[in-house]
């Protein structure tokens, strides 16, 4: 807090997801939806995909909550993982360059690579369509390799199509469409709408569209729950990668290549295993904002 008038921020980017990143250690912050959803307007606020708030933790080296552009609170954010880790390193909040972060989703573990460049052990996925959360009752399903796919009705419009999706949570909720060729707009536009507020996944979905060039890289557009496409989503990343690790078509280190960068995740196959994300995290300036 500047004075009781302004509100000091940091603008950060991880891959061109961006964010607005408050420092709440002092607990003195009201971060009521209306604040939240002004400092991420892009006409009339600071402008953000998220808003994240460091705060102090009883469990871990800190709390971090994380906020969508709509004003939600949310469970998990990975690319504002590696700017939170970034961040509070910066601005001598820690000397250490590995942390332990509580989330809504658990301990996540950021490691600051080199300046700029960071890498965080996410914790286990969860494919179990309650854990996502995801309502898959009386839904066709099949496995391919490890994973298995729901045939889910989307009514985007005029047609009633049906797709074979995967689920997924980093923590917080994913579907993962699959593609013959690169996602366009139209496409992403359209089902990703749809499906981030399709009646089978209560507290909405993220939504990506996932296409493999070959077993060490992908393709992935991600429509956020909260936001719309953004140029890249660290746990879309995660989930995807892991997605298609389990359904065999991808090793079990991938580069997910988006249009704000490039996020490389590790995951060796076991379901209690962590998923490890490695990528870029980077500061665009200082500023003051006034209430
Ligand atoms: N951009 C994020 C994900 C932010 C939260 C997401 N929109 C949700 O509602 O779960 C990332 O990098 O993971």
């Amino acid at each position: 807090m500047a004075n009781s008038n302004t509100l000091k921020f940091t603008k950060m980017h991880g891959a061109g997801n961006d964010f607005v990143v408050l420092d709440n250690c002092a607990g003195q912050l009201e971060l009521t939806p209306a604040l939240i959803k002004r400092l991420a307007d892009r006409h009339f606020g600071v402008g953000a995909d998220q808003v994240l708030v460091v705060e102090s933790s009883q469990v871990a080296d800190f709390k971090y909550r994380i906020f969508n552009a709509d004003g939600q609170e949310v469970q998990q954010c990975g690319n504002g993982a590696r700017c939170f880790a970034q961040y509070v390193f910066d601005k001598g909040l820690t000397q250490k360059n590995q942390i332990k972060v509580e989330t809504l989703a658990g301990i996540i573990q950021p490691e600051l690579i080199k300046h700029n460049w960071v890498k965080v052990n996410m914790g286990p996925a969860e494919f179990e369509p309650a854990k996502v959360p995801f309502v898959s009752e009386g839904l066709a399903s099949r496995k391919v390799g490890a994973m298995t796919q729901y045939k889910l009705p989307v009514d985007s419009g005029a047609d009633l199509e049906e797709l074979w999706v995967g689920v997924a949570s980093m923590g917080n909720p994913h579907v993962v469409v699959l593609l013959e060729q690169p996602a366009t707009d139209e496409l992403v536009q359209r089902l990703g709408a749809t499906l981030e507020s399709h009646p089978r996944f209560p507290e909405r979905v993220n939504v990506g569209f996932l296409y493999v060039v070959d077993r060490s890289r992908v393709h992935l557009r991600v429509y956020e729950r909260g936001v719309g496409e953004t140029l890249a989503c660290g746990t879309g990343a995660c989930a995807a990668a892991v997605v298609g690790m389990k359904m065999g078509l991808i090793a079990d280190c991938v580069d997910v290549v988006k249009a704000g960068g490039t996020l490389t995740i590790e995951w060796s196959g076991q379901e209690d295993s962590h998923v490890l994300m490695t990528g870029p995290a980077q500061t665009v300036f200082e500023g003051e904002f006034h209430l």
